[in-house]
């Protein structure tokens, strides 16, 4: 079966897409949750178009996530963020992947809540450093002790992520299998006022 797309059960597909109306859909987490590669493989499900928000950042910038951070710093980095955010949410419906720190920032947050309907991608410690630590193009992970700090982060950070209207467990599993449960949380919001 390599190289084709797995598809989900088409009954789970439009269950989610009829729950998900013109909505958009936010997927929020913490970097290495799989919010960029879930999101992607839901929108494909779902046929509606996937944004992730740190590419379209890095497109109206022209500079990468690492650039912006050195050169102007995190402040100026969550304003775009903010400001990036607010325009894609403006019409649904489509998936959007968020950066990790995106639900944090309250202003962010508050153009997320209002956008769309927003799911946490819940992983562990060792799922997440797992992931992350194969690539170094995450800022705030450029530390002395880079697990600690994403320990830190979750700290921080998961209390805020719980605000989502879904949670969802990313784990160690295909990611077929993660994006069907998104889909079956969507499908379960038939009817709720979520
Ligand atoms: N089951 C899985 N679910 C999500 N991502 C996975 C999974 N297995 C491996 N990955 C990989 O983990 C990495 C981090 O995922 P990414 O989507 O970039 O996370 P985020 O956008 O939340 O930081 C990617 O290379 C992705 O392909
Ligand atoms: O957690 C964060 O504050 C960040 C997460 C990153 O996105 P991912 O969560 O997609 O890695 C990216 O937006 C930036 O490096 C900051
Ligand atoms: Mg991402």
């Amino acid at each position: 079966m390599i190289g084709l797309v797995e598809t989900a059960p088409a009954e789970l597909v439009q269950n989610a897409r009829a729950a998900l109306g013109k909505r958009n859909l936010v997927l929020v987490g913490l970097m290495g949750a799989g919010k960029s590669a879930i999101g992607r493989l839901v929108a494909q499900q779902l046929s509606v178009p996937f944004i992730d928000s740190d590419h379209e950042i890095e497109r109206v910038s022209r500079m990468s996530i690492s650039d912006l951070f050195a050169a102007y710093g995190e402040e100026e980095f969550r304003a775009l963020e903010s400001r990036v955010m607010k325009r894609l949410l403006k019409s649904g419906p489509r998936v959007v992947s968020t950066g990790g720190g995106a639900f944090i920032n309250e202003r962010t947050r508050r153009h997320i809540k209002r956008g769309g309907l927003t799911i946490w991608l819940k992983a562990d410690l060792d799922v997440l450093w797992e992931r992350v630590s194969k690539r170094d193009t995450r800022p705030l992970l450029k530390t002395e002790n880079p697990r600690q700090t994403l320990e830190n982060l979750m700290n921080a950070r998961y209390p805020i992520y719980a605000e989502a209207d879904l949670t969802v467990q990313s784990r160690d599993v295909r990611k077929e299998l993660v994006a069907d449960e998104v889909l079956a949380a969507i499908a379960a919001t038939a009817g709720n006022q979520i």
